[in-house]
């Protein structure tokens, strides 16, 4: 049973500024107002370290992970707002005890896309083309499949990287195909490199919405809003992430989804996950399925599958290159 919302109750909600955050926070604002007719959603914009240092390497400032996150997570630990919409992939597996991700909305395009306006496909790209990302995980994959290329590292929002390769400065950039696509600006993309050829980050393509675990009116108000399949699928990824102690720092490609969901097996979930050396010369590969009931196990058995075949290894690699710059949302 729902709780019934009185006419005029307010509900907070924490964001980032950037267009990203703020299409994303309006997004659950609208879905909570038609769940709930008579609730009143405000959005509270929070500036977070992220936002303010756009040039020091990710790993330099706020201990790495977390850089976009914990500031909106410290408003909700406060009570200025009940609500935080995070990007799955910006949220680090370790958060706050008092904190509960109170709906995963259903996913959208989980993996990358390819913005190449001379060249169309990454097939086509020629040898020494500049292909811009700031991710560890892009550049590993990018190298892995195309060590000829030129990988630029860049940062800065979603149309800042456009611009890199719309002007003609680069040849091309790697974004979230669900981060273009809720900006209206998936006119541009020329490739897609999405599953099963490319895997994406953990978590891409989700929303995680938290809020305080004691807080049972708003968990109450979040879970029409919940998806089960994708929240089982994010699981897993997360899980498997935790166990292998990723974080954003490291290039570790994973897809998880519910077979149930997609017809092909009634109660399984299946997680396919990839590791990188920072060059993208070495990569480790595993698939597993599990019950759907518990996506934590899976993720678990899949982490420790990559660890037996030498995962740690490449993943110390990573740590020890130099830190990768943000790149937000
Ligand atoms: N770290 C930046 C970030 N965080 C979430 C998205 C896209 C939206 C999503 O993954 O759901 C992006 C932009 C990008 O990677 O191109």
């Amino acid at each position: 049973m729902m709780g019934a919302v009185h006419e005029g109750q307010v509900v907070r909600i924490g964001t980032r500024g950037s267009a990203l955050a703020r299409w994303q926070s309006e997004w659950v604002a609208d879905r909570l107002r038609a769940a709930h007719p008579g609730l009143v959603v405000e959005l509270v914009e929070i500036r977070t370290r992220g936002d303010r240092d756009r040039n020091s390497p990710l790993a330099q400032i706020a201990g790495g992970t977390g850089l976009f996150t914990k500031e909106i997570q410290r408003a909700l630990l406060e009570r200025s707002v009940e609500i935080a919409v995070h990007s799955l992939k910006d949220l680090p597996t370790q958060g706050p005890d008092a904190l509960t991700l109170g709906a995963v909305p259903e996913r959208e395009a989980p993996g990358d896309a390819l913005i190449a306006p001379r060249h169309r496909t990454l097939d086509a790209l020629p040898a020494g083309a500049s292909v811009g990302t700031g991710s560890l995980r892009r550049k590993a994959m990018l190298r892995h499949a195309r060590p000829d290329l030129v990988v630029v590292d860049i940062r800065g929002n979603v149309e800042t990287r456009l611009a890199r390769a719309t002007t003609g400065e680069l040849d091309a950039v790697v974004l979230a195909e669900s981060g273009l696509h809720r900006l209206g600006l998936d006119g541009h993309i020329t490739d897609r490199l999405g599953p099963p050829r490319f895997l994406p980050a953990v978590g891409q393509g989700a929303l995680g919405i938290e809020c305080r675990r004691d807080d049972d009116a708003t968990i109450a108000l979040l879970s029409p809003l919940d998806h089960p399949p994708t929240r089982r699928a994010v699981l897993a990824e997360r899980a498997c992430l935790a166990a292998l102690e990723g974080g954003c720092m490291v290039p570790l490609a994973a897809w998880g989804r519910d077979l149930g969901h997609e017809g092909e097996d009634e109660d399984r979930l299946a997680l396919d996950v990839s590791v990188f050396d920072p060059d993208g010369r070495e990569r480790l590969d595993c698939s597993r399925t599990g019950p759907r009931s518990d996506p934590s196990s899976l993720g678990l058995l899949v982490a420790e599958a990559l660890r037996s075949s030498g995962a740690d290894r490449l993943l110390h690699l990573a740590r020890q290159a130099p830190p990768p710059r943000a790149t937000d949302g």
